[in-house]
């Protein structure tokens, strides 16, 4: 009989955390190496140079890729003969390894999790409970997937319980580009096919633990075509049709919108075809270990020589701009998919701040002192705790889309100059964006300790209780950007993928000539 030590499961759970908080999977960033290459499209390129900078960044420095750490959701598979020397149960040991990874103190990652969801939603501050999923397998070991889990793509997850003739791959084709690109693209889709409607769920989350391996399924395809399963045909297939949709990097447009498709399968109803699929994000972060009773799990850094050298270069279109004397004149000649430099100071506010600042104002209570929304920009962005001599720790941009619903509210209330984000604006707030003659900028959702580097100085001005949702006044110099929505309602993200379709099925089309 196995008998694992409790500090032996804590301690393998809290390094894993602290691992995949800025060691991307090497597999991951092979493929998103390929796909920098292989991109045609500038700003998708620039968006994936991106991602990739600060993939390295985060490696060296050992602070988190992305601002968004993550709902920790595991995997145990525990054998018969395995038994624990603990009091506690293994949700209890696996939060107990989250509570400490995210306190850690040379690294602390960003408590996301909330309590009472559907009421306060107060932040449990240590991103307990986890997510965490048991299996009883045969033999004598325990096997841990530990995945941190960014919230912006856990909420483009999708399902249908589909007719058993319905085609999966329509459905999906016909889903993704309803999901925007708040899931941060490119990154990997898993699906989940079969069961019930919450195993198809569990499965799809499941398949995203797998190393990216599309391309050696390619080589198979020419190789071998009759040894394909019908799950591996259905990746190949689904993988061509979603980039061929041309959402790309961002959803600036482009050739590559995922890097692998996962699928996991089990038998159904006669009468059922559940799907499932989750998207994850650039900031992909899972680690796999395996406790025998000998000790805790060993993780072996990678080394950093197999992480692409890029360099980006400032384009000579690339504008300055002093965001600290601006005026809506001044952004008038801004077109959608021009990049900025901005320097000055930005206001921060992202979910429980905008839902705070529209009650104040409509009670009529007014916002707290120091918090003045005139001809200034905010930044939608829930920051990592600073560690060291930092100003800020990881500030990456969080999906403006969730803050759709506020926006027309702070144009027209607060004076607010314009917005920054990522990922696409609806039609409505594009309308309400040129009606005020405002402007949507993104920022590259995934490179957050890259952009953080561009924050000079920090302090929390009001809603010190909201934590990470705080507003906070941040001091930035040549913070990159890329105009998103202009003054004019021009749209890059409807724009963006629509040209990039088009190319890429010109580009088929003369392959297949
Ligand atoms: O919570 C965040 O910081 C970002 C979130 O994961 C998002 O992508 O919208």
């Amino acid at each position: 009989m196995t008998v694992i030590k409790e500090l032996d499961f804590i301690n393998s759970v809290k390094n894993s955390l602290q691992f995949i908080s800025y060691y991307h999977p090497l597999d991951f960033i092979q493929a998103m190496d390929k796909a920098y290459q292989a991109e045609k499209n500038p700003a998708a390129k620039d968006a994936i140079a991106q991602i990739l900078i600060n993939s390295r960044m985060s490696a060296e420095g050992k602070r988190p890729i992305c601002q968004d750490t993550g709902i920790v959701t595991v995997f145990v598979k525990i054998g018969m003969k395995v038994s624990f020397d603990s009091e506690l149960t293994v949700q209890e040991l696996v939060d107990e390894g989250v509570r400490q990874a995210y306190n850690e103190q040379t690294n602390p990652l960003r408590a996301s999790i909330v309590a009472d969801p559907a009421g306060a939603r107060k932040n449990t501050k240590d991103n307990t409970p986890s997510v965490v999923h048991v299996e009883m397998v045969k033999g004598d070991k325990v096997e841990v997937m530990v995945a941190a889990k960014g919230g912006g793509s856990e909420n483009k997850s999708k399902m249908a319980m589909l007719n058993p003739s319905d085609s999966i791959e329509d459905w999906i084709e016909k889903t993704v580009p309803t999901m925007g690109a708040g899931w941060c693209p490119p990154g990997m889709l898993g699906i989940g096919i079969g069961g019930t409607a919450e195993k198809a769920a569990v499965m799809a989350k499941e398949s995203l633990m797998e190393p990216v391996d599309i391309y050696e399924l390619q080589e198979k395809e020419k190789n071998a075509p009759d040894s394909l399963s019908t799950d591996e045909k259905l990746r190949l297939e689904i993988f061509k049709r979603v980039n061929n949709l041309g959402i790309g990097a961002q959803g600036l447009g482009g050739l590559t919108t995922v890097l692998d498709i996962k699928i996991k399968s089990c038998p159904t109803h006669a009468a059922s075809k559940p799907v499932v699929m989750i998207p994850n994000c650039a900031a992909t972060r899972h680690a796999h270990f395996t406790l025998d009773g000998t000790g805790e799990a060993t993780l072996t850094p990678p080394s950093l020589d197999q992480w692409p050298e890029i360099t980006r270069e400032v384009g000579e279109n690339v504008k300055r701009v002093n965001v600290n004397d601006l005026s809506k004149a001044d952004m008038s000649d801004w077109k959608s998919g021009d990049t900025l430099l901005l320097s000055g100071k930005i206001l921060t506010g992202r979910d429980a701040a905008h839902k705070r600042i529209q009650e104040l104002i409509k009670s009529g209570e007014g916002l707290p002192e120091g918090v003045d929304f005139k001809d200034r920009f905010i930044y939608y962005v829930g920051p990592v705790d600073a560690v060291r001599d930092e100003v800020v720790g990881p500030a990456g941009p969080t999906t403006a889309t969730r803050m759709d619903k506020f926006t027309d509210f702070m144009l027209e209330e607060t004076g607010l100059l314009g917005m920054i984000g990522k990922s696409e604006r609806g039609q409505q707030t594009v309308d309400s964006i040129a009606k005020h003659q405002s402007v949507y900028l993104m920022a590259v959702g995934g490179a957050a300790y890259l952009v953080a580097k561009a924050i000079k100085k920090s302090r929390v001005v009001a809603f010190a209780d909201l934590g990470m949702e705080a507003i906070y006044e941040f001091d930035v110099e040549d913070m990159p950007v890329t105009v998103a929505v202009d003054s004019k309602g021009n749209n890059v993200h409807q724009q963006g993928p629509a040209i990039w379709k088009a190319k890429i099925a010109e580009l088929d089309s003369k392959m297949s000539e």
